[in-house]
């Protein structure tokens, strides 16, 4: 997943930083020792004694006072419960339904704070589509990050996953059997497909269909150009000839290309081309764009809009189909229409699957078949949406104020 040594520490620490906050647990685990990276890189007695010859300029002892204090951040983090328990690995079948059951959960951020959940009980079946909603702070993003144990510590009672007590587990064995698209979500630099598929774990036919379904598709391919996503057959009339598409990482077919425009041009469009953008017709293979599977993202973002980034983090489920899924705002950025496409999306896709919505919009949470209504780490009330507005208690008021 740390994949991007060979550019820089600092940019390896950023991606990593944003990992550990989305809850990567192999990061996290790797990043647990800090020590042991300032040891393996050495980067600390090197800046240091770079810093103490005085021969950097200024800006680069500023870098590596960054690099540095980073790196002490890091050491200083303690380190989560443990990855792997040797005499209790989640079956390799688990969940294979996707009950859930939270059974007296309380939960607090410092052993002086308060409960930021309180002796929560409920049972959620398999394949059930729950919303959460309740005010500011009332404990949702909590509940999810309780799910993913992120919370170590101050923590009572139990989560059992098809009946088990996923306290039991090493956080790196069950953690990749769910799914969560955080509040926050998280593109790394480099290229779209180590956005999609850092493990390389799917085909390009795999990613293609994902992005296709989520809509991102032609924001990576505005001119539908690339293979794969012709053959999803939803981008481009179905009778074009594919044969002469190449595939989409084919870079000597796009070199080609390039220079086949190139020649093709008249010469005062060469000119200009010449003289404005030299790198015209290098499609899938230029540096620095966003352009195909394999075009790259410059910075974390690269120009995605936050909305945008989420629907890159569905795609991402929609790959690893997870039998039990938390969404945390994980569409709170797009606008209203795509929202109820993806929300449409989320029930097809993921009709078997049991998923917990937390939502500030009404819009969001409906259509699902139960609503929790949180309050000041309480559950205040549960049921069917229609059955709560029908009873006028707090979801009924949140309803009719729009005010979630
Ligand atoms: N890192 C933290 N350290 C200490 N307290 C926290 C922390 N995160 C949340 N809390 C507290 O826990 C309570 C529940 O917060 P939580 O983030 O779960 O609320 P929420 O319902 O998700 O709110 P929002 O809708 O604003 O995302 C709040 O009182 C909050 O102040």
């Amino acid at each position: 997943m740390i994949g991007s040594f060979d550019t820089s520490v600092e940019d390896s620490l950023s991606d990593m930083s944003n990992e550990v906050n989305s809850g990567n647990s192999q990061t996290s685990s790797i990043i647990e020792d800090g020590s042991f990276m300032i040891r393996m890189f050495g980067v600390e007695p090197y800046y240091i004694s770079r810093y103490m010859s005085g021969k950097d300029e200024e800006k680069n002892i500023d870098k590596s006072v960054k690099t540095l204090s980073t790196f002490r951040q890091f050491s200083d983090i303690e380190p989560e419960a443990p990855y792997i328990v040797d005499d209790c690995r989640v079956p390799s079948e688990w969940p294979h339904s996707g009950n859930v059951e939270f059974k007296n959960l309380s939960v607090k951020y410092g052993a002086d704070q308060d409960y930021a959940l309180k002796s929560l009980n409920v049972s959620i079946r398999s394949g059930e589509k729950i919303g959460v909603v309740g005010r500011t702070g009332a404990g949702k993003s909590t509940l999810a990050k309780s799910i993913f144990r992120l919370l170590n510590k101050n923590i009572e009672g139990s989560i059992e996953i098809d009946g088990h007590d996923t306290a039991t587990f090493g956080v790196g064995d069950f953690r990749p059997k769910l799914g969560i698209i955080p509040q926050e979500s998280t593109m790394f630099r480099g290229t779209v497909r180590r956005n999609l598929d850092p493990l390389n774990e799917f085909t390009i036919e795999d990613m293609w269909a994902a992005m296709i379904k989520c809509g991102v598709a032609e924001l990576i391919d505005p001119d539908r150009k690339c293979k794969h996503a012709k053959l999803a057959g939803k981008i481009v009339d179905s009778d074009d000839d594919i044969d002469d598409i190449p595939e989409d990482d084919d870079k000597a077919y796009w070199e080609r290309e390039s220079k086949q425009r190139w020649a093709r041009s008249g010469l005062l469009v060469r000119a200009v081309l010449f003289m404005f953008d030299r790198k015209w017709g290098s499609y899938e293979v230029e540096e620095n764009t966003r352009i195909g599977i394999n075009g790259h993202l410059s910075t974390n973002a690269s120009g995605f809009s936050s909305g945008q980034q989420q629907l890159f983090s569905l795609c991402r489920l929609l790959m690893r189909k997870r039998k039990v899924m938390v969404l945390d705002e994980a569409t709170a950025d797009v606008d209203l229409e795509t929202d109820r496409k993806m929300q449409e999306l989320i029930r097809t896709e993921f009709s078997e699957c049991t998923v917990l919505t937390i939502a500030h919009r009404l819009d969001t949470i409906m259509s699902s078949d139960r609503i929790i209504v949180m309050e000041k780490g309480e559950i205040v009330e549960i049921g069917p949406p229609q059955e709560l507005i029908a009873k006028g208690g707090m979801f009924a008021k949140l309803v009719q104020a729009n005010e979630f």
